[in-house]
């Protein structure tokens, strides 16, 4: 019996409770398309400093568009129905940003404990927390997924995989094919010899296991696994002679490890967020004119519009799955669109994991005056309030002209623009298409 490093204690008798979800009266433990008849549980190690990444802030709380990478891990899997708890490890000194992140961005089925010196410390300390669980609505699980809190891009389809197989095999983790060749060196700093790379993968997360045999493996190996080891799927082999299942995961689950990683996250956040958005046009024609031609236009540009007359009745649902709105306004220049579109986005706490955006394109005719002069004031006034409600807005004016499609592309470049970068510098601007 090993002495467990860093406030790993002694295994302790789990709660007789058995739980099915499926048998919990149908509820919503049942993903569209499957069914996850046995309680999962996730363990998230978050208490490395991220040497690597050369910064004095530890990459998990490395911020990306106003939020920590591990509460866009967290999110990722608290949105996953059958997954009935989260347990992360933060170190000591950490623990009440962790909380405080859990408790800004409404976390739910999460807590934080204590990690450790070593990763296998913290993700210890993490499955002892879950066998220990007293939230009267939560029981022992009887698959523990470990993953990374510095991989973010983690897919329900793959979990659901290495669940299912953790729990038929007793251990499962996700590979992923090499990029370079493995090659011993000498003492001497020379090649000893290559392995063969197709013999070979790369070991990723997540990792699933049987609660039981990530619990016995922590109990059962050395101090030597703990300080030095990387691999729980070596443990759950070597102490509980239980050989995990191998699952072929996508490119996406890639460790945030270095400084370029963190501007890859931070860029395929942002591709993610830029890929629709809703133009609103009152119901006027030339509103809709233009609303037709841009959609044809950021198709170009790889982006879907869904065009409403407003955001009522049916058309709420942008409300809820959109993180961009375009606002044509014909000739008046009041925002008065705008600031309903606000007050519907508030309604719904739409901003509150991701910055929505929301542009204003004042549209006038030929043969009338700009914007007031007042457009610009009133605009970079609404939004320097809406910016600390992590709403961004924006304005481009255009004059009617003869070259229609000329001139909705030229807003569409711009909107886009500002869609995919979301800069806090342009907020409150008029531009002009
Ligand atoms: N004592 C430790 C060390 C690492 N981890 C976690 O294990 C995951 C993967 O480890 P790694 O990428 O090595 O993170 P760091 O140890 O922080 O990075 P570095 O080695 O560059 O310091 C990270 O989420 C990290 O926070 C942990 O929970 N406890
Ligand atoms: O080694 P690091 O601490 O950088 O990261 C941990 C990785 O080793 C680990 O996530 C996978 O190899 C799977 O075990």
């Amino acid at each position: 019996m090993n002495t467990r490093g860093d406030n790993c204690e002694p295994h302790r008798p789990a709660h007789p409770r058995i739980f099915t979800m499926c048998e919990a009266g149908k509820s919503d433990h049942h993903s569209a398309e499957r069914c996850v008849d046995f309680p999962v549980s996730v363990v998230l190690p978050a208490g490395g400093t991220g040497e690597r990444t050369g910064l004095q802030t530890p990459k998990q709380f490395c911020t990306f568009l106003g939020r920590p990478l591990i509460s866009y891990t967290i999110q990722a899997f608290e949105s996953i129905p059958w997954i009935q708890s989260i347990v992360v490890a933060v170190a000591k000194e950490n623990m009440d940003l962790m909380t405080d992140i859990i408790q800004r961005f409404k976390h739910r089925k999460v807590r934080a404990v204590p990690g450790g010196s070593t990763r296998h410390r913290s993700i210890c300390n993490g499955v002892l927390a879950l066998g220990e669980e007293e939230r009267p609505a939560v029981g022992r699980p009887k698959v523990v997924i470990i993953h990374d809190a510095v991989r973010p891009f983690v897919e329900e389809d793959f979990l659901y995989k290495i669940a299912m197989a953790a729990k038929e095999q007793g251990a499962a983790g996700a590979i992923r094919p090499l990029v370079s060749t493995v090659i011993a060196t000498t003492s001497e700093g020379y090649l000893d010899h290559s392995l063969e790379r197709a013999k070979y993968r790369a070991s990723e997360m997540p990792q699933g296991f049987t609660y039981d045999v990530i619990s016995q493996a922590y109990q059962r190996c050395s101090e030597s696994d703990f300080e030095f080891g990387t691999e729980c799927l070596h443990l759950a082999l070597q102490y509980c002679g239980t050989n995990a299942k191998l699952i072929e995961g996508p490119p996406t689950l890639w460790k945030v490890t270095y400084k370029r990683d963190l501007a890859a996250a931070e860029s395929i956040i942002k591709e993610t967020l830029s890929r629709s958005a809703c133009v609103i046009t009152g119901g006027l024609a030339e509103a809709v004119n233009l609303a037709d031609a841009l959609r044809k236009a950021v198709g170009a540009l790889d982006m879907e519009l869904d065009i409403v007359p407003d955001l009522m009745g049916d058309n709420a649902r942008c409300l809820l799955k959109e993180w961009n709105f375009i606002q044509v306004s014909v000739s008046h220049s009041c925002l008065s669109e705008v600031e309903a579109i606000l007050v519907a986005l508030e309604a719904e706490n739409r901003a509150l994991l991701h910055p929505v955006v929301v542009i204003w394109v004042h549209f006038s005719r030929t043969d009338e005056l700009p914007v007031s002069e007042r457009a610009p004031t009133a605009i970079m006034e609404l939004a320097s309030t809406a910016k600390h409600r992590n709403i961004l807005i924006y304005g481009i004016q255009l004059k009617q002209s003869e070259h229609w499609e000329r001139s909705a592309s030229r807003v569409a470049e711009i909107a886009s623009a500002l869609i995919r970068e979301r800069s806090p510098a342009l907020v409150g601007q008029l531009l002009q298409a």
